[in-house]
């Protein structure tokens, strides 16, 4: 779920100080939502003044960003080495830049676009996933729902399973759309509330192995820094 408590102020000194990270004739993912949005503004500017950089778009709204940015793009096959009919080695991605819902102890919740399932794919590859949030997203430990994207016929079967194992499962809407949200990989979200979450490594395990979850919004482990915007415009990098 989304926190909406955060300036722009905040976002936009996070994500733009992200984005000096990024150095010539480099592979960047690009991150989904607001804060992000401003690292790829900002890298764009960079790309006008010469930068020879590459990005990998973790959503739908990240590519159309980054192609209003003029930033090039490529996808995540062409920069694994992977041949038609082989899996690749490795990944190219120098860097990723992505935002968070919420973060303790550099563990994160994501997923508040929806966009959870890709944004873990690039995040994950890259070599240095730096997250880029404002203050209200850190927290002492994590307690908001964790979204989950699922198979769409897999809904009732994953809300049972996360009852049991001591959650309560609601199926995402959209203010200006009739029925569920569909993610950019055509499944559906349902944002699962446990309350505090004091072992965030253990429930990300025990979701990854539900029929029919495609991703959950759980990042354990994953980032390699997080960039904390304040309103002043300062960031402190947390984690790191
Ligand atoms: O995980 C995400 C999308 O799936 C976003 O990174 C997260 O929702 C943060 O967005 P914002 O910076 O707009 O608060």
């Amino acid at each position: 779920m989304k926190r909406t408590g955060g300036t722009d102020a905040a976002k936009r000194a996070a994500g733009e100080t992200a984005a000096e990270l990024v150095d010539d004739g480099t592979v960047v993912g690009l991150g989904t939502g607001s804060t992000a949005a401003f690292a790829i503004r900002a890298i764009g500017r960079r790309v006008d003044a010469g930068l020879d950089v590459r990005g990998v778009a973790t959503s739908f709204a990240a590519r159309e960003l980054a192609r209003e940015c003029g930033i090039p793009l490529v996808e995540l096959p062409d920069v694994t080495g992977v041949e038609p009919g082989d899996c690749g080695v490795g990944a190219g991605i120098d860097l990723a830049i992505d935002g968070a819902d919420q973060v303790a102890d550099g563990d994160l919740i994501k997923g508040g676009g929806a966009a959870h399932a890709r944004e873990k794919l690039v995040d994950d590859a890259a070599d240095r996933f730096v997250v880029v949030v404002d203050r209200s997203k850190v927290t002492e430990t994590l307690d908001d729902p964790v979204p989950v994207e699922v198979l769409p016929d897999a809904r009732g079967s994953v809300a049972d399973r996360v009852a049991d194992l001591g959650g309560e499962a609601t199926l995402r809407t959209a203010d200006r759309k009739d029925g569920p949200v569909v993610t950019d990989n055509g499944n559906l979200v349902v944002d699962c509330a446990f309350g505090r979450i004091d072992d965030p490594d253990a429930l990300a395990t025990r979701l990854s192995v539900l029929p029919g979850v495609v991703e959950h919004g759980l990042f354990v482990g994953i980032a390699d820094e997080v960039y904390v915007g304040d309103d002043g415009g300062d960031v402190d990098v947390r984690w790191g």
